[in-house]
């Protein structure tokens, strides 16, 4: 399972070697020349794999004879029927043949974080850009975003390297005002998972569970710790939940003398920018003013320690860093009868809106109801596009999703286990997996063609033509050594998504 690979992998242990085993790494010079390989290729053990290859060869024998007694007795009396069902038995012929080709070298790739570590120390990890998309505080949940956002903003990461960006398609001040609240409540739940090792660091996950065991170094104060932040946790929640009431009263107070007009009343007192509670011209989903805000700013590149017990937190940060990675809350423009292009286009404005505040050289992306339920997550990734093999022609690596509380026994195969531990690893074996929207994270320069717009190499040049895209376009060509983008997956660490 999955999963379980994750804990292996964070923990440096090899997975189970019953089914997988090592394969040949191909080039090995690079790790003898000092520059350790950061990934380990697995595959299915030959005394499983063979008999499995040999009964593909005897169901391919068996339908290929079947095929030939079937043209060979043909029914003379219901040729129409004879024709029609050897056409569907072809194309299930077919279909199945497709279905076997990959399967015939599944191939798993995992990550080797220590490797990691001691290669590249915290400061040389690279950039990397968030993405969370919501559309609305109904339909999906606050509490999912709430979540989701405070397992990224918790995650095991340089913080001065890594930013969140959260795009809210409805334009709410419900939204806008969660992640208000999620910057307050950070200021304690990141720090509480960084001094007690918390996993997940999604809080309703994390509080949900019955019994983990403790894996951090301060046993001692757990138990009142963990009992203080649930108690703010329970507290924060009933803030989130009553957001829709507190926005309305406050808008009414706000809209009592004002005649005619029912606008929506930000906490400042100044009109709210998008959707209004009573929709009207300019405040309606669909037509209304684009909003960028930066709600946690950049932190400081130096560790901030909390030396005394601060009175404003409940509980002990003695020398635990208490600094959190950049938020940034998103609500593009939207006009009628311009086509948004939806999730996509919503994941293009925050491709230029972080290119403007972080412009990292990798993005990841999630939908609000995901959240990261393993907090090195973001380091797994790395090992594939840093490895010293091929990583720079990497483009994208991606996750497997799995649906939390479907069913404790997964009778349907809720966790799609056949799909994500068979299919997807069979495609690895192949020339790599399709993309499926989520939990993935991209080369910046596989997204634009072209590093970040800050980093210009001294090879670039302009490519003739560049004037067809029009004046403000500078068309460029980087010598960058790209070629032959090639996509990874690995199961190795995983993220849970919350039940849709
Ligand atoms: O106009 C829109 C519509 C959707 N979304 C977001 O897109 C994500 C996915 O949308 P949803 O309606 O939840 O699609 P699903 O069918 O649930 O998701 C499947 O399809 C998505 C699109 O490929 C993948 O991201 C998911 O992983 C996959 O589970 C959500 O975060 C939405 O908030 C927007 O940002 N803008
Ligand atoms: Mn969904």
């Amino acid at each position: 399972m999955a999963t379980d690979t994750a804990a292996d992998a964070a923990e440096g242990r090899r997975p189970r070697d019953d089914v997988w085993v090592a394969a040949e790494e191909g080039d090995m010079s690079e790790a003898s020349a000092g520059r350790p390989l950061l990934f380990r290729t697995m595959k299915v053990k030959g005394s499983i794999l063979h008999p499995y290859r040999f009964l593909i060869l005897v169901r391919l024998v068996a339908i290929v004879a079947f095929f030939a007694w079937r043209v060979e007795h043909r029914n003379h009396d219901g040729m129409l029927l004879w024709a029609t069902s050897m056409v569907a038995d072809a194309w299930f012929g077919f279909s199945w043949l497709l279905n076997q080709l990959p399967k015939l070298n599944p191939i798993k790739r995992v990550p080797d974080l220590t490797a990691l570590a001691d290669r590249h120390g915290e400061a040389v990890l690279p950039r990397i850009d968030v993405f969370v998309t919501t559309v609305d505080p109904v339909d999906e949940p606050v509490m999912y975003t709430v979540n989701t956002i405070l397992s990224i903003l918790a995650a095991d990461y340089p913080v001065d390297k890594y930013a969140c960006y959260l795009s809210d398609e409805g334009g709410s001040l419900v939204h806008y005002e969660a992640m208000i609240q999620v910057a307050y409540f950070s200021a304690l739940w990141v720090p509480f998972c960084r001094k007690h090792c918390i996993e997940p660091r999604s809080p309703e996950n994390y509080f949900r569970m019955k019994t983990r065991p403790y894996v951090g170094g301060m046993a001692g104060e757990f138990m009142s710790d963990h009992r203080r932040v649930r108690r703010e946790y329970g507290e924060f929640k009933v803030r989130i939940d009553s957001l829709p009431t507190t926005i309305r009263r406050r808008s009414d107070a706000y809209n009592k003398g004002d005649d005619g007009v029912h606008a929506t009343w930000m906490a400042d007192g100044t009109q709210w920018a998008c959707t209004w509670i009573e929709q009207t011209d300019n405040h309606r989903r669909g037509q209304h003013a684009g909003i960028v805000k930066v709600m946690l700013d950049h932190p400081s590149c130096k560790p901030q320690l909390e030396s005394l017990v601060s009175t404003n937190n409940p509980i002990d940060l003695s020398n635990i860093d208490t600094r959190f990675p950049m938020l940034v809350y998103i609500s593009r423009e939207k006009r009628p009868g311009y086509d948004n292009q939806k999730k996509a286009g919503a994941m293009n404005v925050m491709l230029r809106v972080s290119a403007l505040l972080s412009n990292a050289p990798f993005v990841i992306n999630f939908d609000c109801n995901h959240y990261i339920n393993n907090s090195q997550a973001l380091r797994a990734p790395m090992c594939f596009m840093l490895d010293p093999r091929d990583g720079q022609n990497t483009a994208f690596v991606q996750f497997p999703q799995r649906f939390d509380d479907v069913d404790p026994t997964d009778r349907y195969s809720n966790h799609n286990r056949v799909f994500f531990d068979g299919t997807m690893l069979s495609l690895n074996g192949l020339q790599g997996p399709t993309y499926l929207g989520i939990s993935t994270m991209f080369r910046h320069v596989a997204l634009y063609g072209m590093e970040p717009p800050h980093y210009r190499a001294k090879n670039i040049k302009l490519v003739g033509k560049a004037y067809e895209l029009g004046n403000s376009d500078l068309v460029l060509e980087l010598n960058t050594g790209w070629r032959n983008p090639r996509a990874v997956y690995h199961p190795g660490v995983g993220r849970r998504g919350a039940q849709q």
